[in-house]
């Protein structure tokens, strides 16, 4: 008997992204199945940009489709809802708490009941559930947009740079997560990492390598 074909997650049709005329990315046709996905390169070599570009958060030319269904531009809700994003180095107003933007995000992303106090006892960041954000080293930070990444139903969870400056238990607790998601949850993981990821004991599904502005699979 024939293996069922996996379904389709992303696919990428003639994506460029520029900037001032700069062409950072060039990707002319790229499939992302399900499962968990590891994106390398060096400094500068667009990882960023593609995840930022991916998450509907730059302008670009071309066509990324999730699940044949749901494009960025044409539906921008839709796709949002099941496309979340962590930044490298997140940043928030100062003033705002975790609890203030979990609470904002949750809503707009429609977190099930529970999963706010679960997660954020994952990650730690009830320890720090009412201080403003201002005060936040940088660990914590990451705490928190990892968290604000995992709410909702999501899809996809596009985590960039998911370990710098996280301690080593977190790590530890973030890994548990991501093998969670994927295996209870369908969801499909996107990461980048300065360190190697292979060593994580993630079951990775893909490896790719990011440079001059294209993507192309490891091994
Ligand atoms: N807002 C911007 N305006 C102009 N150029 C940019 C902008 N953001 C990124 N770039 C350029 O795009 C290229 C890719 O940057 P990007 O941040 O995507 O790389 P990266 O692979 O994530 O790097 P790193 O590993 O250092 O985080 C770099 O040459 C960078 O200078």
């Amino acid at each position: 008997m024939s293996e069922p074909i996996p379904a389709l997650l992303l696919t990428f049709t003639n994506v460029t992204k520029s900037y001032s005329g700069r062409t950072v990315l060039n990707i002319p046709s790229l499939i992302i199945q399900p499962g968990i996905h590891y994106f390398q390169g060096g400094n500068g070599s667009g990882k960023t940009t593609l995840f930022r570009t991916c998450a509907g958060l730059l302008p670009f030319a071309g066509q990324i489709l999730l699940d044949n269904q749901y494009e960025i531009s044409r539906d921008p809700v839709a796709y949002r809802l099941r496309v979340n994003y962590a930044e490298a180095e997140p940043l928030y107003p100062g003033f705002l708490t975790p609890r203030d933007l979990t609470y904002f995000v949750g809503e707009t992303k429609r977190a099930p009941d529970g999963q706010i106090d679960e997660l954020s006892e994952v990650f730690g960041v009830d320890q720090f559930w009412t201080a403003p954000t201002s005060t936040f080293s940088s660990g914590m930070l990451k705490k928190l947009a990892l968290l604000l990444a995992f709410l909702g139903r999501p899809r996809v969870i596009l985590l960039d740079e998911p370990l710098t400056t996280l301690d080593r238990a977190t790590a530890g607790r973030l890994f548990d997560l991501i093998r969670r998601y994927r295996a209870e949850q369908n969801v499909t993981f996107l990461l980048t990492s300065h360190q190697d990821v292979t060593l994580s004991g993630l079951p990775l599904t893909g490896v790719w390598q990011v440079g001059g502005g294209s993507i192309s699979a490891v091994g």
